[in-house]
């Protein structure tokens, strides 16, 4: 454990306490959103795991409850690969909630062979980057009433091998499982940073995060890295201490003079010189508009 935890650099040492306070997670009932949404509870907050799996998450509520005592952790249906789903987690949201604080948009699916979403989007951008840009869309003036309030786009190291290739946005020319996963996590930082740019002056900040290598079930749909994880699994990261970036991002004070940076060990990080490119990213956010049917501004 002392190795382990010499190797884990970046722990978030906020003392920031959450009583009043709104949050929601996704995919909260697994890996590290699990972990994050323990520590938002453990601090006072209101918590929200949306899952797309609710007795799966009502159990993980449970836990988290008798762990913390906070009885304030709700579980919600959210399928983000299914805008209708998206488009009703957040309208009994907006109706059940006065407030939204923190949004941590967790969920992700790595690897998995190809396939679409309910609405004909490439699994990996439709759920890590479609269904995260609809979901923060739906509740950004919910966001905006609660400033401040932020936004935490969970991206990966992995951005670094993506790219944003729009003639091939849905893999319909070509398809290679592991580099979809890499162009969503591109797609996750440059949707920080237009929101970001967005955002300006609105008590509104947006940050992405790369967790570090976790020991999750992230990599179930591959067998060669869930051999790999296992081989390493004594140097990789706990989930809860792949949480710490996201809690640091959503907690530390004053970080919102770092509106729209890239995190990794509880630092701001360096990101490929495609994650930078803000064309790229004000096209991205166009072209994601017209394909969720929302009105481009
Ligand atoms: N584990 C790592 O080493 C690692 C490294 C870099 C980035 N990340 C990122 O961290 C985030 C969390 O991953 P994790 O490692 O905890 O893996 P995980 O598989 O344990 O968690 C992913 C969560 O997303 C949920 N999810 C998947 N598809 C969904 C959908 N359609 N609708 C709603 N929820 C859905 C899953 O149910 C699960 O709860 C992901 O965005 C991942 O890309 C992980």
């Amino acid at each position: 454990p002392q190795i382990r935890k010499m190797l884990s650099s970046g722990v978030c040492t906020s003392t920031v306490q959450l009583p009043g306070k709104v949050a929601v997670v996704t995919g909260a009932n697994t890996g590290i959103g699990k972990e994050t949404a323990k520590e938002l509870a453990q601090r006072g907050a209101r918590v929200y795991l949306a899952c797309r799996d609710v007795q799966k998450g009502e159990l993980v509520a449970r836990e988290i409850q008798i762990m913390t005592g906070n009885q304030q952790v709700l579980v919600r249906k959210l399928d983000l690969a299914d805008t209708k789903s998206i488009r009703a987690f957040a309208k009994d949201f907006l109706a059940e909630e006065k407030h939204l604080h923190i949004l941590i948009n967790n969920a992700g699916v790595m690897m998995c062979p190809y396939s679409k979403t309910a609405d004909g989007f490439e699994m990996h951008i439709g759920v890590n980057h479609l269904g995260h840009f609809l979901l923060t869309h739906l509740l950004l003036e919910k966001l905006k009433e609660s400033a401040p309030s932020r936004v935490v786009n969970v991206s990966s190291l992995a951005h670094h091998l993506g790219r944003i290739h729009f003639h091939n946005l849905q893999g319909e020319k070509f398809y290679h499982a592991g580099l979809a996963y890499c162009h969503s996590k591109l797609a996750n930082i440059l949707f920080t940073q237009e929101l970001a740019r967005r955002l300006k002056g609105s008590g509104v900040t947006t940050y992405s995060v790369h967790p570090g290598t976790v020991n999750s079930e992230l990599v179930r749909h591959s067998y060669l890295m869930r051999w790999i994880w296992w081989l390493f699994s004594f140097f990789i990261k706990t989930p809860q201490q792949g949480a710490q970036t996201s809690l640091y991002c959503a907690l530390t004070e004053g970080l919102e003079v770092l509106n729209g940076n890239h995190f990794s060990d509880c630092h701001v990080a360096w990101v490929s010189a495609q994650a930078r490119n803000e064309t790229v990213a004000r096209r991205l956010w166009d072209v994601s508009c017209d394909l969720l049917g929302i009105p481009v501004d």
